[in-house]
């Protein structure tokens, strides 16, 4: 790989920024961050700031940002950072940009709603001449772009090929374990974001720390076999992409899955929420149709999903959760 690539991070919002800043600060690569608005690439290359994105945060000097998609030309990393669902619409616009053979990073946390597929899948299906990894695991884009230390998790084809990007992204600050496991990484991505919202209902309704512990561990089996349907390994899931962002966001109320779930749990809806992204409310519907199909279980989610439909009470989650048949741990 070269040893000075040109990345382009595509999705100027807080995770996209923070990971383009980031990067940048390494000065191992030449990272531009490739914006919508004017606005942003002024803001960025004026002030140093996203403002928008990550208010009150310096980004780095290094970084540079444009509008123009000609940028991806020749840029042999390309990290997608817009929301899950607007990964296929955004890859099937800047396709014919791309370079032949760029490595295309899924840095979002979800699965497609429309057709419950992979985002793997989906950039696969809209990218057949690029490859495709996946970026995930704990770490919130404002504590990445203020450079507090975090550790993710990259995933690729080969391990051999995540571990020329984990070498690539890295810096002091910003730590990437290599992993060949593209189908566990993003999916414990996806699920404990619905888990994430799962935590807030139980603080919002006060159902103490004990109950936050089990949903935590019983959540875990949860993800554990949803992947294993889909072909990828169990063990994934007790790492950083699965337990670490599982911890991180089940209990900081700086994510918006679990600052959205506290909403549902005080008020039963989620009237008044201010817009903010939350991944998990679309996992939730999808991951549950997606395990049905594929005999799964996976109660927790499915509860999630009804309450996030409204098409289940509090109370009627609690207690159905709490009386199914008595089984084993694992
Ligand atoms: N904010 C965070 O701390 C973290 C976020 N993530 C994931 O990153 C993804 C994005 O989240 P945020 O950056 O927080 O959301 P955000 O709402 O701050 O930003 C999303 C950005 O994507 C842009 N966008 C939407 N559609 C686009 C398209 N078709 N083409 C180009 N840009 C498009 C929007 O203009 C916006 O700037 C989510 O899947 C989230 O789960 C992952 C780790 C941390
Ligand atoms: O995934 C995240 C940190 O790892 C961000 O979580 P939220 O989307 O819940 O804010």
């Amino acid at each position: 790989m070269n040893p000075r690539p040109h990345v382009v991070v595509v999705g100027a919002g807080a995770f996209g920024t923070a990971l383009a800043t980031v990067v940048a600060e390494t000065g191992e690569s030449r990272v531009t961050l490739l914006a919508r608005r004017d606005e942003t690439v002024l803001d960025i290359t004026t002030h140093h700031r996203n403002d928008v994105a990550l208010p009150g945060i310096v980004l780095s000097a290094a970084l540079e940002a444009t509008t123009d998609r000609d940028i991806l030309r020749h840029a042999p990393i390309v990290l997608f950072a817009m929301p899950s669902q607007a990964q296929r619409e955004a890859a099937r616009e800047l396709a014919p940009h791309l370079m032949d053979g760029a490595t295309v990073i899924v840095c979002a946390k979800g699965m497609e709603k429309a057709s419950g597929r992979l985002l793997t899948d989906v950039l696969e299906e809209e990218l057949p001449r690029q490859n495709i990894a996946v970026l995930s695991g704990p770490g919130f884009a404002a504590d990445i772009a203020r450079g507090l230390p975090t550790a993710m998790v990259i995933a690729a084809q080969t391990l051999e090929q995540a571990a020329d990007l984990a070498r690539a992204l890295s810096g002091p600050t910003f730590r990437l374990y290599p992993s060949a496991d593209r189908i566990g990484v993003q999916l414990g991505g996806a699920l404990k974001n619905v888990l994430a919202i799962a935590c807030g209902v139980v603080e919002g309704a006060g159902l103490g720390d004990s109950a936050r512990a089990a949903l935590i561990s019983r959540g875990l089996a949860e993800m554990s076999r949803f992947v294993a349907a889909h072909g990828g390994d169990a063990s994934t899931v007790s790492g950083l992409s699965g337990l670490g962002d599982l911890v991180l966001t089940g209990t900081s109320h700086q994510s918006r899955n679990l600052r959205f779930g506290i909403a549902l749990g005080k008020q039963g809806n989620a009237h008044g929420w201010p817009g903010e992204l939350v991944e998990g409310a679309f996992a939730a519907g999808v991951a549950s149709k997606v395990a049905a199909e594929l005999g799964v279980d996976m109660p927790i989610t499915d509860a999630v999903a009804a309450i996030v439909d409204g098409k289940l009470d509090l109370t009627t989650a609690i207690s159905a959760l709490m009386t199914r048949p008595i089984t084993r741990e694992f």
